[in-house]
């Protein structure tokens, strides 16, 4: 059964199609403007025509209404809110030669769009594909300046090169971390042209707003101490935001205040007529608890005319056989079909197996080494020893030194699982995870002492970073693992990716949502659009048979493990959550 949401996005669909039929539709007729969709398909030839969410929400972001979207990752969303930011009119401003100071004039333009996103590498991602769409219209880079800017924390150079060429070259689009922008507005605000912005998108945006679930029967008590409890943590993109939808955060402030009684005051919301930038945020795990938050207690929505993008929703295949009231899953977030989940426990005493009740290997549309051609004739039991070069990239002499005379917080089987695992079965570029807090670069020392190609991700460097972008890993032949932490992946679209690893149970030591979306996210490194891939998660614990209790008023039989309380159950449970089975990996069954 399917939810009436479900439907009416179908319905949208087919409304849509048979509107516009019998041309499907292009990303110009959809308000994308002709010279960066001729350049859009000389710069990414395999895009040739927008999908059904990008279908919905272009046109919204031409019109200048706000959007809050929830996709699949790797279905496009970033890539086509990009685009339609592009598309967008220049902001000119009118100066005034008379007042103003004629030793260093104000610029004619300013700031268009103000894009947010949770770390470096995925401004520079951005930044990236801009740069392809500005050349493919045949211009020189010198212009990418002034079309698009990154302002992210790089010791401090975005407090000086950055300022500076932001006061003297305003783009039209700035893509910033909360961090680095923050700075900036302490420094000098007036730089950022907060007044003359169009439109603010705000990527990943749970990730940068965090919300608490809304339990259905909790009292306005028990609302109010959760809400005092995050507002003694407010983001720093709450900040910013506040400071950008100051006008709407008073017209809703006083729409509340003219409520006759509470329940009028929880639907008051500023008016259209407010002057404040459009509004857009996005990810593929937009929770009910957030938008309720967005709504109810921020200002910062408009009341009418928010458009709200949900995508396809359609149930994907690899879920259980199960639904709960028609209700689609979770792991919906993830777009493709064709991506395995595999979770191998490290015992104590340093073995490697695959999680009990893995289900047998089906390997179909998921990508390994024997797939690739580049790798037919490699001796498949030397590679592990391969000598890399004795170089450490990015690791300094004296952290060498100290790696080589500490030990190492990592478990050195968890390590050797994915060292293995890599070397058997990876046929050109994966991508290790490790908790936010850990240490790529002694990961990457580590993993290099194991004979592994390991490299932090870092999208920056001019060489290695780039080719990952371009899909091409750096050296043929030679497969790559790129490290990275929790905090860096969200959003990342690295087009040679075939395996995540991931080290340890995501965000931590209780499965809530948090957990389970930071799992939905890195997960959703492989399987983009519509391309398959292997997650491979590495916990410690011992391999027990899950416990099963069978439940008297249903007479079904359901997993139930409340008593252990290791990462091997935690894990089990956050693929429960997302409604997915572990499938066993075939070198340790
Ligand atoms: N219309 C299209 N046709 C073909 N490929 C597309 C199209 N739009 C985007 N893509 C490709 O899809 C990939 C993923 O895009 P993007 O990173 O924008 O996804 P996303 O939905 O933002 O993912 P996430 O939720 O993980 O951030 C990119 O490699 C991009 O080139």
């Amino acid at each position: 059964m399917r939810t009436s949401m479900a439907l009416a996005s179908e319905k949208q669909h087919v409304a849509y199609y048979s509107a516009t039929a019998p041309k499907a539709p292009t990303f110009q007729s959809l308000g994308i403007r002709p010279a960066i969709a001729n350049a859009l398909h000389q710069a990414f030839p395999h895009v040739k025509q927008p999908t059904p969410t990008q279908c919905q929400f272009i046109p919204s972001i031409i019109s200048g209404r706000d959007v809050l979207l929830k996709d699949n990752t790797g279905c496009g969303k970033t890539f086509g809110l990009t685009l339609a930011l592009l598309s967008k009119p220049r902001k000119r401003i009118q100066y005034d030669a008379a007042s103003g100071d004629t030793q260093s004039p104000a610029p004619a333009t300013s700031v268009t769009s103000l894009v947010i996103v949770p770390h470096r590498d995925l401004a520079h991602q951005i930044l990236y594909w801009i740069q392809r769409v500005v050349e493919g219209a045949g211009s020189s880079s010198p212009l990418l300046n002034s079309i698009a800017q990154v302002l992210v924390r790089d010791g401090l150079k975005h407090m000086t090169s950055g300022l500076t060429e932001l006061k003297t070259n305003p783009p039209h689009i700035l893509i910033a971390t909360p961090g680095a922008l923050s700075d900036i507005m302490k420094e000098d605000q007036a730089a950022l042209q907060l007044d003359t912005l169009s439109a603010v998108f705000v990527d990943e945006v749970d990730y940068l707003i965090e919300t608490l679930p809304v339990k259905q029967k909790e009292s306005r008590v028990l609302r109010e101490k959760a809400r005092r409890k995050l507002e003694r943590h407010t983001s720093v993109t709450k900040q910013i935001l506040d400071v950008i939808y100051r006008d709407r955060i008073q017209a809703f402030d006083a729409a509340r205040d003219r409520s006759e009684d509470d329940e009028a005051a929880e639907t008051a919301r500023p008016s259209a007529l407010v002057n404040s930038p459009q509004l857009i945020m996005a990810s593929a795990t937009l929770r009910n608890h957030l938008r309720q938050y967005l709504y109810r207690e921020t200002g910062w929505i408009l009341g009418e005319g928010t458009e709200k993008v949900r995508g396809s929703n359609q149930p994907a295949a690899f879920m259980l056989e199960r639904s709960k009231d028609g209700e689609t899953s979770p792991a919906d977030a993830l777009g493709s079909t064709a991506i395995q989940h595999h979770v191998l426990v490290v015992a104590e005493d340093g073995t490697i197996s695959n999680i009990r009740g893995a289900l047998p290997a089906d390997n179909a549309g998921t990508p390994s080494k024997k797939d690739d051609p580049s790798t037919v004739g490699v001796n498949e039991e030397q590679e592990p020893s391969t000598p890399l070069e004795s170089t450490f990239p990015g690791i300094n002499p004296e952290q060498l030194a100290k790696y080589r005379k500490t030990e190492s917080p990592y478990h050195p089987s968890s390590l050797e699982a994915i060292a293995t695992t890599f070397a058997l079965d990876v046929p050109s570029v994966a991508l290790l995870v490790l908790p936010s807090s850990a240490s790529v670069h002694r990961a990457v020392f580590d993993l290099r002492e194991l004979g592994v190609n390991a490299l932090g991700l870092d999208f920056t460097l001019s060489d290695s970073g780039r080719a990952h972008l371009q899909g091409y890993p750096a050296s043929p032949g030679n497969p790559q693992l790129l490290v990275a932490t929790l905090s860096t992946v969200r959003g990342l679209d690295l087009p040679e990716l075939t395996h995540v690893f991931v080290l340890g149970v995501p965000e931590g030591d209780k499965v809530r949502g948090k957990s389970i979306d930071a799992y939905l996210h890195v997960a959703g490194r492989v399987g983009r659009f519509g391309r398959g891939g292997k997650v491979v998660t590495v916990v410690q614990g011992t391999n027990r048979e899950p416990a099963v209790k069978t439940s008297r008023s249903e007479g079904v039989t359901e997993l139930m493990e409340p008593l252990a309380k290791d990462d091997v159950t935690r894990m089990r449970r956050i693929l429960e959550e997302v409604w997915v089975k572990p499938t066993e990996f075939e070198l340790f069954e």
